[in-house]
């Protein structure tokens, strides 16, 4: 039986972007990580690249199981690790809870020593390659008790979470599930509808894609296997959200339609659309988990030559204004870039009449 104080020995089971992930985290903290995987080159790939050992634990001293593994094998997994390691506490990372412990309520294993959990991080990447120890420095982690837990297990899964450096949260499965709906597998479906719609735009239209384009499509391309196993699992709450977009859609058709003439009664206007817009993104809370701050973007056109970029960084250093945000566009017909800088609203000005006497555009 495990004894001993510190970290306790930890078991990953899946070792893809998100087990690797955790595997690199908890081993930068001093933890002693092992790594299985039902395709065993993906743990030593994982190991290789330091986020633990492939070699077999002694199942007597697993203090934790993390099940980082598809949605659809996370029940199996978990019922099994709960037997094989009898001291340990077992959680899973998959991005829906309800049916997995729907699952476990039905087998006869210790579910004292189950704690769902669900990081907010990821990537529209998959496997142990592209794992990142910093994923979850500061992001929302989900943690999911239920009434049969035990306190020293869900303590044992925010030690966890706070090996990662992630910010916790605590709910019950079913408000879990419906506000990832809302903020995390919506989202995915209508990016993956924006870039869908692009199979069928010409080739000679999608040169002038810009960053905007970029933005909306990024997390469309992840996975269909993992998220069409996600979407499943979340049936019901996400066919909740996907109903009240088409009404927002048939809305906002009205508000165009009626834009050219200015006749569309107040609440259905094109500006009132765009405002809601506006409002949304400002909901989300910013950076380290605090309230969203408005800020202001400095816009700076950088020259495609060596060392513009260090200059125009040393420029802003001098400046002496934190920057919260960068984000670059290129102009593939020029040879130039822009730099949208997001600083603090008090300081925009300001910054941009230092780049101007520096010899930079502003736009
Ligand atoms: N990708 C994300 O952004 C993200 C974020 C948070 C949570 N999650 C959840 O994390 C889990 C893993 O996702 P991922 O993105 O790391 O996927 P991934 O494909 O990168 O990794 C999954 C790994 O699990 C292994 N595996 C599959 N079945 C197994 C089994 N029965 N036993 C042992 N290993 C098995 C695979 O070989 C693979 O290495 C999913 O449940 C997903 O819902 C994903
Ligand atoms: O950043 C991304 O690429 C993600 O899609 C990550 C994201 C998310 O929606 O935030 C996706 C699914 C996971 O369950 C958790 C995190």
């Amino acid at each position: 039986m495990r004894t001993e104080a510190g970290p306790p020995v930890t078991v990953v089971v899946g070792a893809g972007l998100v087990g690797a992930s955790i595997g690199h985290a908890l081993t930068g903290a001093g933890w002693r990580v092992h790594l299985v995987d039902a395709v065993p080159s993906h743990a030593m790939v994982a190991a290789g690249l330091g986020a633990g050992t492939a070699e077999p634990a002694e199942p007597s001293e697993v203090g934790l199981v993390v099940v980082a593994v598809p949605p659809r094998t996370i029940a199996d997994v978990v019922g099994e690790s709960l037997q094989t390691y009898p001291y340990a506490t077992v959680t899973d990372v998959g991005s829906v809870k309800a049916g997995v412990l729907d699952a476990l309520w039905e087998r006869p294993v210790d579910l004292t020593r189950y704690v769902g959990s669900h990081p907010m991080a990821g990537s529209h990447h998959s496997g142990p390659v592209t794992a990142d120890g910093d994923l979850f420095v500061d992001r929302t982690w989900v943690v999911t008790p239920h009434r049969k837990s035990a306190e020293a297990s869900t303590a044992r899964v925010v030690e966890l979470v706070r090996a990662c450096r992630a910010r916790l949260v605590t709910l019950d499965v079913d408000d879990h599930d419906a506000a990832v709906a809302r903020v995390s597998h919506l989202p995915h479906l209508v990016s993956v509808l924006m870039a869908g719609h692009l199979t069928d735009v010409p080739e000679e239209d999608l040169v002038l894609a810009g960053q905007g384009l970029r933005d909306v499509t990024r997390i469309a391309g992840g996975d269909p296997g993992l998220w069409q196993q996600i979407v499943r699992a979340n049936a019901t709450a996400v066919l909740r959200e996907l109903r009240q977009v088409a009404v927002s859609l048939d809305r906002l058709i009205t508000a165009v339609e009626t834009a050219p003439t200015d006749e569309a009664p107040a609440d259905l206007s094109l500006s009132r659309e765009l405002e809601r817009g506006v409002d949304g993104t400002r909901r989300i809370p910013g950076k380290h988990g605090s309230a969203a701050v408005p800020y202001e973007q400095v816009v700076v056109a950088i020259p495609d030559e060596p060392g513009a970029l260090a200059r125009l960084f040393g420029d802003v250093e001098a400046a002496g204004v934190n920057v919260e945000d960068i984000a670059i566009e290129h102009d593939a017909s020029r040879q130039v870039g822009y730099l949208t800088l997001s600083v603090q609203p008090e300081r925009a000005e300001g910054l941009a009449v230092v780049m101007r006497d520096g010899g930079w555009t502003v736009v």
